[in-house]
């Protein structure tokens, strides 16, 4: 009944001899919400970055919307409907927050940023900054600079901008990396609160907040998918804790 949105079949990342990604397939159903799980050095981010283009895959798809991505640049994935948060901060700290929201909706890099450009916005614009500030919780924050906002604040900001480009997919980069518990709640808040027909793929190190807000959840280790199932059952798999736990291995 589910359309499909983003399939991955048999993908690999290979730096030299380590495969990071050692031939993951998986398939994420339109308006699911997948987060991608694991212990250190498990390959989220690398097939994070495989998603996003970041870095091509040694081997195997991707398809997106029906169409093969596997070697499509970021900037083409993204005119498709892909959009994505960092886990590094991309902000400019001195620009206000509706000033980050004017480039990000003009899809504008820092070099081509002209304090003297016009910085005038149409009404269509507009509407998709307010759209996008609202649902990242940002509304009432639009005349500060960047640099006088709390951390949290500056992740809601990165969901904003992600969202300026209203996309039908969004990668969340481990959103709640060094936040504090405040800040955590009302990020997970801001997540739960999106659009339910926005895909989400979520990577966090965190499994509480990760099972907290996914519908589904893909559990890797070392480079594999170790289980997939729902956040209920991950939180019962007895081979899921063992990896976290980082059991000793029997000879
Ligand atoms: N650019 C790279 N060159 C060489 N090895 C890399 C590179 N990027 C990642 N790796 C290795 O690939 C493996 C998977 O790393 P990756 O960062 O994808 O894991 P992760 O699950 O995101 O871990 P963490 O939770 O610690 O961020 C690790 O062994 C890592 O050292």
């Amino acid at each position: 009944m589910t359309e499909t949105i983003l399939t991955l079949t048999d993908v690999v990342v290979a730096f030299d001899a380590l495969r990071a990604v050692d031939g993951v397939s998986l398939t994420v159903p339109r308006g699911q919400r997948r987060a991608i799980i694991g212990p250190n050095g498990a390959g989220k981010t690398t097939l994070f970055n495989a998603i996003t283009g970041v870095i091509p895959p040694t081997d195997g798809t991707i398809v997106f919307e029906g169409k093969t991505i596997t070697k499509l640049p970021p900037h083409r994935r993204a005119a498709l409907g892909i959009s994505r948060t960092f886990q590094i901060t991309n902000l400019f700290p001195t620009l206000s927050v509706q000033d980050n929201m004017v480039l990000a909706v003009r899809g504008l890099s820092p070099r081509k940023f002209s304090l003297f450009g016009s910085p005038d916005t149409n009404d269509e614009e507009n509407a998709r900054i307010v759209k996008a500030l609202n649902a990242a919780q940002m509304h009432h924050r639009t005349d500060i600079p960047v640099k006088d906002l709390s951390y949290g604040e500056q992740r809601q900001l990165e969901i904003a901008l992600a969202l300026v480009t209203e996309p039908t997919t969004l990668l969340l980069d481990e959103p709640a990396a060094g936040l504090s518990p405040a800040e955590r709640t009302i990020v997970a808040d801001v997540i739960k609160s999106l659009p339910r027909d926005l895909t989400l793929v979520l990577i966090e190190h965190d499994m509480a907040l990760a099972l907290g807000l996914a519908d589904f959840v893909t559990c890797l280790h070392e480079g594999r998918v170790l289980v997939e199932e729902s956040p209920d059952a991950i939180r019962k798999n007895q081979k899921v804790q063992e990896v976290y736990l980082g059991k000793p291995r029997h000879a």
